[in-house]
């Protein structure tokens, strides 16, 4: 749908004020296009400044972070967190360690936090966080400094109701660990419920780890019970290989399908008898080895290096890695091998070209907000926990998640019908996360 006058102004506007952020503002244009039936339907939700107070951060913090390496050598890294909306609670989200993490990368994805924690309906705001610090290759004596000199500036932004950081690429709960230990040694208090992800000793919540790449799967299973199908015999193809990807695969392969490929960033892996999760793990999160490791523990297994999986013929997608790692082309040559359905594990990984494919093509298409909302759901959860010093058994965490996830499903998709746009999953988690922050914002007044 074209954008009306207004809207038209206020985005160009943005991209005015937030010049060199190319990520942010195609995240703002995905919503500002979905939510035009929203607005046409009631015009005064454009009223009180409305749209111009959430497409701006409420805050943003950037900072120099000076670690030394294992030689003693001084490094000096930029850390960020962006505070987009408190609307709805606390802010939330993740931190990224990886040196393309810039303020527009941050600010996309705070962005995209605000809809998405919305759809939990869990009481949550957005933010999210991170460095350009590249995490690979260093040793853990070097990732616990650079995890200290990070949190030395950002304990001061943070706090159980005010901002509650988790993790994201590069971060998991190792690091969240260091983060969470200079935290409580800074300020005198064993305050767990200021980060998220941590380990079970420390405070963390069981199922958190599994938690984004399980309910990207109760998502798929909902989506494709709604078109009479099943993941049953089915054949996946993901990328990426980290938190998400390899609990997406245990879960889908629990399910019956069959998982063929998976990436990383120096290519993928591919295998017809699928890929095997311990090995995975082994690799991975062990001996923290690339991906070409591999076929020497799995012969039957081949690496491709320096490619995307998405020439691989396969029923079922599921973008797990980074922003825009899926293009028209991928799109195009996915759908021409007979691809049903995309599930986006990862934030914003189908360009909009590709998203058009899909949908012109009648593929069952979730977007991330909606699809990996589970991580960020299952870390509200934590949260639950770290507030009654309680902690839940695996089963009844796990079902909460999924039914979380089932509830966000039907949000988008009765939302999308009642907007005129039947099973349209994009417009429905866009319209459905607006409609509940816009009216919580209404109600707070003119802040
Ligand atoms: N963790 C969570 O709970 C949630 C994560 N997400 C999103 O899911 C995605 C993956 O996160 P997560 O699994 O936690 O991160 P991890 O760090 O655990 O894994 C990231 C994976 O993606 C690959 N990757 C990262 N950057 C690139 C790139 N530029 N090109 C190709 N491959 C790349 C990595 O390969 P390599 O190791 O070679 O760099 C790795 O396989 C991100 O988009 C994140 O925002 C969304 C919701 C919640
Ligand atoms: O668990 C969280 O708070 C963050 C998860 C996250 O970063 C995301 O949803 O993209």
């Amino acid at each position: 749908m074209t954008l009306d006058a207004a809207t038209t102004a206020l985005y160009r506007d943005i991209v005015r004020r937030n010049p060199a952020e190319a990520e942010f503002h195609q995240a703002v244009a995905e919503v500002l296009h979905s939510i035009q039936p929203a607005l046409q339907r009631d015009p005064s939700l454009r009223d009180a400044g409305l749209m111009e107070r959430l497409c701006e951060p409420e805050r943003q913090s950037m900072f120099r972070v000076v670690w030394t390496d294992d030689n003693g050598a001084a490094h000096v890294n930029r850390g960020f967190r962006v505070g987009f909306s408190s609307a709805l609670g606390p802010y939330k989200g993740g931190l990224r360690f990886h040196p393309t993490v810039t303020l527009g990368i941050v600010k996309f994805l705070a962005f995209e936090q605000i809809f998405k924690n919305a759809l939990t309906g869990l009481g949550i705001g957005a933010g999210k966080g991170g460095a350009d610090f590249d995490p690979s290759g260093r040793s853990d004596g070097e990732i616990m400094r650079f995890c200290q000199a990070y949190m030395t500036e950002l304990h001061r932004h943070i706090g159980a109701q005010t901002d509650v950081p988790a993790g994201d690429i590069g971060v998991g709960s190792r690091e969240i660990g260091y983060l969470f230990g200079q935290y409580k040694r800074i300020t005198n208090r064993f305050e767990a419920g200021t980060l998220t992800g941590k380990d079970l000793p420390i405070g963390g919540s069981l199922v958190r780890p599994e938690a984004t790449g399980y309910g990207v799967v109760y998502f798929l299973e909902a989506m494709l019970a709604q078109r009479g199908q099943s993941l049953e015999g089915k054949t996946a193809v993901l990328s990426g290989c980290g938190n998400v990807s390899q609990h997406a695969i245990v879960k889908l392969q629990e399910m019956g399908a069959t998982v063929v490929a998976c990436s990383d960033s120096s290519g993928y892996i591919y295998d017809p008898a699928g890929i095997q999760p311990d090995v995975l793990n082994e690799i991975r999160n062990v001996r923290r080895r690339k991906l070409d490791a591999y076929p020497e523990a799995v012969p039957t297994a081949k690496f491709v290096a320096g490619k995307t999986p998405w020439n691989v013929a396969c029923d079922i997608a599921v973008p797990s890695a980074t922003q825009n790692e899926l293009g028209e082309a991928d799109a195009i040559a996915l759908v021409k091998n007979g691809l049903i359905a995309v599930a986006e594990g990862a934030n914003m990984p189908c360009t909009p070209e590709a998203v058009n494919v899909f949908q012109e093509a009648e593929i069952a298409f979730a977007p991330g907000k909606a699809a990996n909302a589970g991580g960020v759901a299952t870390s509200a959860l934590e949260m639950q926990q770290n507030a009654s010093r309680a902690q839940w058994s695996f089963p009844e965490t796990d079902q909460k998640l999924a039914e979380t996830m089932r509830c966000i499903h039907d949000i988008c998709l009765t939302t999308a019908a009642d907007y005129g746009k039947p099973g349209d999953y994009v417009t429905g988690a866009n319209i459905a996360g607006f409609l509940k922050v816009s009216s919580a914002m209404n109600m707070l007044g003119l802040i």
